[in-house]
């Protein structure tokens, strides 16, 4: 295997001594689709931002590939709201050509958006525009706060699909906070619960069943979350009966099961 983009050794942020990171180890590698959860306050913002070296650790380390481009989409674009910006000076503020400007906002479907005003784009608008400014960069990883956040549902599954491609297209590592578990679920590789310390991280579908993510999150959610990727061998009737004579269809996704609570 390639060497980590990312290297996280016992990590540890404390504020006021109080830990807001403990300890964590984890390895980001290109390919990678890695998603941090956890409630809010469990360190999540401040673990990315030790890695983008904007929060300084107080113990442990962080090892990054030194010729490694990160992209970093924020949580929040803080812009002085009487200062005049379209998205076309926004992109120019990157430092990139014209050009890769313009083939990066395609690419998140928002360059009809060139000439508009950055103050009065719409929630979904601002992620794709910074998820293009991340991408004008041409990033080996990719870091996303929650970007799905002010996006609705159906613009967060191609969000995600759209993280998804740009993956394997840059054959770049991304490493993202999301707080929607379901479409964590369906849209990542591998999961980190966080909570100061790694409470557990594995696969998707495996981490629903692990005992410290019911305590964290609870019986309901975890509950919820393991319906999500139940794998289906049969298929249900318009009563919702499962019916037993049909073959199963392994690539339809997710239909509801009469055995488990619906959603
Ligand atoms: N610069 C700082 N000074 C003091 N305390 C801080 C600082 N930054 C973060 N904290 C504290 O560290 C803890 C973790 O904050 P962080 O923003 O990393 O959590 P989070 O998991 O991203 O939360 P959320 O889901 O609410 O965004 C919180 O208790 C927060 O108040």
């Amino acid at each position: 295997m390639t060497e980590p983009l990312v290297t996280l050794e016992n990590l540890t942020v404390a504020f006021d001594d109080r830990p807001a990171v403990d300890h964590v180890n984890l390895n980001v590698h290109r390919g990678d689709i890695i998603t941090i959860i956890g409630p809010n306050g469990a360190g999540k913002t401040t673990l990315i931002k030790a890695i983008l070296g904007i929060q300084k650790a107080t113990a442990g380390k962080v090892h990054l590939d030194r010729q490694m481009v990160i992209g970093y989409v924020p949580q929040h674009l803080v812009l002085e709201s009487t200062l005049p910006l379209n998205v076309e000076r926004f992109m120019a503020l990157s430092g990139r050509s014209s050009e890769e400007c313009k083939a990066a906002l395609a690419r998140t479907g928002v360059q009809h958006l060139l000439k508009a005003s950055v103050h009065h784009l719409s929630g979904g608008e601002r992620q794709r525009l910074l998820l293009a400014r991340a991408l004008a960069r041409k990033p080996d990883l990719l870091v996303l706060d929650e970007p799905a956040q002010g996006v609705d549902i159906n613009g967060q599954a191609s969000l995600y699909e759209l993280i998804r491609q740009l993956r394997d297209e840059l054959n770049c590592g991304v490493l993202m906070i999301s707080h929607d578990l379901h479409l964590v679920m369906a849209a990542t590789d591998k999961v980190i619960c966080l909570n100061q310390h790694v409470c557990c991280s594995g696969y998707p579908a495996d981490i629903s069943h692990d005992p410290a993510f019911i305590e964290t999150f609870g019986h309901q959610v975890a509950e919820s979350v393991a319906v999500y990727h139940h794998h289906h061998n049969h298929r249900h009737d318009l009563h919702g009966d499962v019916v037993r004579s049909q073959q199963p269809r392994p690539t339809e996704g997710h239909e509801e099961c009469s055995g488990h609570a619906h959603h």
